[in-house]
């Protein structure tokens, strides 16, 4: 039987799974790509059950689970279904169904719309925001205001990778933002 791995043994193991990827998708930029976390299992489970500890303060207070179109899409469906809780996807521009409501926003290598289908949260339901990393914040900040105006309460914004340097989580609320992995 494997021994199972302490918290700090998990992280370890997550940040030796993220690529780093100089110049993409423009010059300057050094993408962290998730792909490689997703490929190895041990890996995997180990980030949802990461995501899951930084929930602790609101076990049985989530509602729903919000992952943010593309990679939250990878992560959020796996922390919501071990959550017990459903998932409801915060898409681009144009990709959802029905009638939508929308923000947008500003990247850090360019400018974006995201959008969320009306009625996808009853009001008053409490949700936790979730994707692969924050950079500057605009994502992170648009999907808050978005879960705001469907009248829910944003409990956490959850990442397994935070870019300090630009300063993303000073677009949130203070405690806003948990991440896994700090560079
Ligand atoms: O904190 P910010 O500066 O707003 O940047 C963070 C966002 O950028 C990346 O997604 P991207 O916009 O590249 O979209 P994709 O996942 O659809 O490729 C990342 O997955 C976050 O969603
Ligand atoms: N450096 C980066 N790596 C991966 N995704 C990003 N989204 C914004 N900046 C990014």
């Amino acid at each position: 039987m494997p021994v199972a791995k302490t918290s700090a043994e998990k992280t370890a193991l997550v940040a030796r799974r993220i690529g780093l990827v100089p110049d993409f998708p423009k010059p300057g930029v050094l993408f962290r790509d998730v792909c490689p976390l997703l490929k190895d299992p041990e890996a995997f489970n180990a980030v949802i059950e990461l995501l899951e500890e930084k929930l602790q303060k609101h076990v049985g207070s989530v509602d729903l689970i919000a992952g943010l179109e593309a990679r939250g899409f990878l992560l959020g469906p796996s922390l919501a279904a071990r959550l017990g809780v459903g998932f409801i996807p915060l898409r681009k521009k144009g990709k959802l169904p029905g009638e939508t409501i929308a923000v947008s926003y500003t990247l850090e290598y360019g400018q974006d719309v995201v959008e969320a289908q009306m009625g996808a949260l009853k009001p008053g339901q409490n949700v936790v925001i979730v994707d692969d990393l924050i950079a500057t914040g605009g994502t992170m900040a648009a999907a808050v205001q978005l879960i705001q105006k469907l009248g829910g309460t944003v409990l956490q914004c959850l990442v397994v990778i935070e870019l300090v340097e630009l300063r993303g989580r000073e677009l949130l609320e203070a405690d806003m933002l948990q991440s896994l992995l700090q560079y």
